[in-house]
């Protein structure tokens, strides 16, 4: 098979790609969720005129001059309101948050008032009509629609919801995403190895890579470099309703390398194994009915960088979200060589000089060092067949954080 190339491997991993079901979700638990469907106002925020001050309503002609005396009916506490009728001359204590007595048109805030004892007060300051008053509908009208479908719920987007009366959304299913390692050489950190062995890095990774757009993880571990054991796994995850099955390794073409028949003996159609990329070469993806499998190569770097490449956008475009890369415009910080057929990834420093960004190659590119991979800020992206660059050429940089 010819290796694909990088955004060719992308559009086919996006292939049909769209949101899963909606499912309801209480409030309490939707913060950074996403939308399913758009929320609809169910009720008129504020219901009635409210007043937006602690003071008295009053009629607007009794205070357009001051001062002005004015004779104390009764109190509008906010959820209780004032029953009777604001008349010429008259009126009633209130506070904020409180319906508008029935009469009066205007709240003086009680700063611009004085108590004059036995039921009466003197407004201070003349009041404009309608100050402090806010309409019914202010914020919103009963029926309107108030954010969009694919919209990830932040913290005013989920008071808005409340305000309007839903005490559960229709979001968007999370992404399951079962992840599988292989290797007998791999023990789970915390380990005592043997002279062979190493520890299993990459699940946890490739797991907060997945969980960063929103999608939930299944850990199944690590099996063994035997076929029953790798399809084991397989059903596992099949059997938990997986949308993505990530395996870990064993992409390649050694002879333990099985993921491939592994797959395909449990029904995966193959859609494309190998891309013109460094790391990350050996990546396989398919289908295993609804379930998409993406084969990530063993080599700690590469499952990393494929992870941001593929994996994220995958699961993003499934639970609903825009993911984008942020590439950047940089300049070279020492020169690179040109390049062959793959398109390379290169971990870099990126820092900012006199507001352009520099971005310098790391000398060792091996993509089983993760400390560097860790020390990296950015990735230079080379085009195959790039040409050699000098100090201070061009390049785009996929920034990591
Ligand atoms: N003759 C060839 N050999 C290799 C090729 C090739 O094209 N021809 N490709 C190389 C490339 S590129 C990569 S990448 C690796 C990846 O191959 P696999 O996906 O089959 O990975 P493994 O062989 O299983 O492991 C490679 C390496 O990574 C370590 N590993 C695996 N899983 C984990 C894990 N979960 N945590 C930490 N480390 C892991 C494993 O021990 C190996 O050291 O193949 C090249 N070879
Ligand atoms: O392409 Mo592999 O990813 O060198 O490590």
């Amino acid at each position: 098979m010819a290796l694909v190339p990088v955004a060719e491997a992308l559009e086919r991993l996006l292939d049909d790609a769209t949101p899963l079901p909606g499912e309801s979700v209480p409030l309490a638990n939707a913060a950074g969720r996403v939308l399913a469907q758009p929320v609809v106002a169910l009720r008129t925020q504020p219901p009635f005129n409210a007043s937006a001050m602690d003071g008295y309503a009053v009629r607007s002609a009794d205070v357009a001059a001051a001062p002005a005396q004015l004779e104390v009916i009764g109190m509008a506490p906010a959820g209780r309101g004032f029953s009777g009728t604001v008349r010429e001359g008259q009126a009633v204590r209130i506070f904020t948050g409180a319906p508008l007595p029935e009469g009066a048109d205007t709240i003086v805030i009680q700063e611009n008032v004085r108590d004059l004892g036995n039921g009466r007060i003197e407004v201070t300051q003349p009041t404009a009509q309608a100050r402090n008053v806010r309409r019914r509908g202010l914020d919103f009208v009963q029926g309107d629609v108030l954010l969009e479908k694919g919209r990830v719920l932040d913290a005013a987007a989920l008071s808005l919801a409340a305000s309007a009366n839903h005490p559960a959304l229709n979001l968007v299913r999370r992404p399951l995403v079962a992840i599988i390692a292989t290797g007998d050489e791999l023990l789970p950190p915390g380990s005592t190895l043997g002279p062979d062995q190493i520890i299993s890095s990459n699940a946890y990774g490739v797991a907060a890579a997945a969980q960063s757009v929103g999608a939930r993880v299944l850990d199944l571990g690590i099996a063994a470099d035997r076929k029953e054991a790798i399809a084991a796994l397989v059903r596992k995850a099949v059997e938990a309703n997986a949308d993505v099955i990530v395996t870990l390794g064993g992409a390649s073409v050694g002879d333990h390398d099985l993921i491939h028949d592994v797959l395909t003996g449990e029904g995966m159609k193959l859609d494309f194994w190998k891309i013109a990329m460094r790391p990350g070469k050996p990546l396989m993806f398919g289908r295993l009915g609804n379930i998409r499998c993406i084969g990530l190569p063993g080599n700690p770097v590469a499952s990393i960088v494929c992870s941001q490449l593929f994996l994220k956008p995958m699961l993003a475009r499934l639970g609903g979200r825009d993911h984008r890369q942020d590439l950047r415009t940089a300049r070279l910080g020492a020169a690179m060589q040109a390049n062959d057929v793959r398109q390379d990834y290169v971990r870099a420093s990126v820092r900012e000089e006199a507001g352009a960004l520099i971005a310098t190659p790391f000398g060792i590119q091996d993509s089983s060092m993760l400390r560097m991979l860790a020390e990296a800020n950015g990735l230079i992206v080379r085009e195959p067949f790039a040409p050699a660059a000098e100090t201070g050429a061009e390049c785009s940089v996929l920034m990591l954080r």
